[in-house]
């Protein structure tokens, strides 16, 4: 018999969180534990017997939910958004303390959304201009997305890597934010749309020609296999791993 792992979801009863719930209670390795909502304790996490948090649950809460368990020798797979480099920052000195804990922050669960931001950011030292546009749910309460804010770092370190300077963009005058966010030098545009679940577009441009890389999320369903990857590996990975990428061999 393989091992079977004891999860808890928090934000049990959101968009993903319900979706996370089914995927846990099919999973035949994985026992669900708990499912919290936003009134229940997070003593209940303890008592359940929780081996791992899966955290969906909003931005203003996440990293309280994350610091609980971490100081309670719980790994956490982390796929709310809200991960500001000061709070990982935060993140990484605590785990300093718990070297047996593992947590990961997936901006994204999708595979193809982390190949797509994989892609770009290959792709991006070969172009002179380089923009993101994400598309969402008019639901979300964030912008940009915590998937474009990566695929952003990751394009701006590449970038940075092969010498590659600033996109050109000659705008001295932009009234209402119209070239959008600026996320280490790469413009980040953010669509709010019904019907819209998750979509990313990186536009690459050069001399006479465009590589468009997109990736869509039709259905939460999409971000499913991700977190169970997450929660079946997230105690072999002690520390932080910043991108479900780091439990995948894309090389
Ligand atoms: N990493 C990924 O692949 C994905 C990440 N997300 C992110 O996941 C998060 C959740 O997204 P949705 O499910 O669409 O939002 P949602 O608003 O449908 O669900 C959030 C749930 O968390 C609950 N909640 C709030 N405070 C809580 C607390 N202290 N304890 C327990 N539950 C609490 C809310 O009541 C709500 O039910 C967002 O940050 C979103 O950006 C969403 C989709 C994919
Ligand atoms: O809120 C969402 O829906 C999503 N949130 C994540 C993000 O902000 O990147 C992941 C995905 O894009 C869906």
């Amino acid at each position: 018999m393989s091992k079977v792992w004891k999860v808890a979801v928090l934000g049990a009863a959101g968009r993903m969180g319900s979706e996370a719930v089914k995927a846990v209670n099919t999973a035949e390795d994985m026992d669900l534990v708990a499912a919290l909502g936003s009134s229940d304790s997070l003593d209940e996490v303890v008592e359940s017997g929780a081996e791992v948090i899966v955290d969906l649950t909003v931005p203003d809460v996440t990293e309280k939910n994350v610091r609980f368990a971490v100081e309670h020798g719980i790994h956490a797979v982390v796929g709310t958004t809200g991960w500001d480099d000061q709070k990982v920052a935060n993140l990484r000195d605590l785990l300093t303390q718990h070297p047996q804990v593992g947590v990961l922050i997936a901006p994204n669960f999708a595979i193809g959304s982390i190949l797509a931001t994989e892609f770009a950011a290959k792709a991006s030292k070969f172009f002179e201009s380089v923009e993101v546009i994400e598309m969402h749910h008019p639901n979300k309460v964030d912008a940009p997305s915590g998937t474009a804010v990566h695929t952003a770092h990751k394009i701006a370190e590449a970038r940075e890597e092969a010498g590659v300077g600033a996109s050109p963009d000659a705008t001295t005058k932009d009234e209402g934010g119209s070239r959008g966010a600026v996320v280490d030098g790469v413009h980040v545009h953010a669509v709010r749309l019904r019907g819209l679940v998750a979509h990313q577009e990186i536009l690459l441009g050069d001399a006479g020609q465009q590589l468009v890389i997109r990736h869509d999320s039709f259905d939460r369903a999409s971000f499913m296999p991700g977190v169970l990857l997450g929660v079946r590996e997230v105690a072999a990975h002690p520390g932080l791993t910043h991108g479900l990428d780091g439990f995948l061999d894309l090389s």
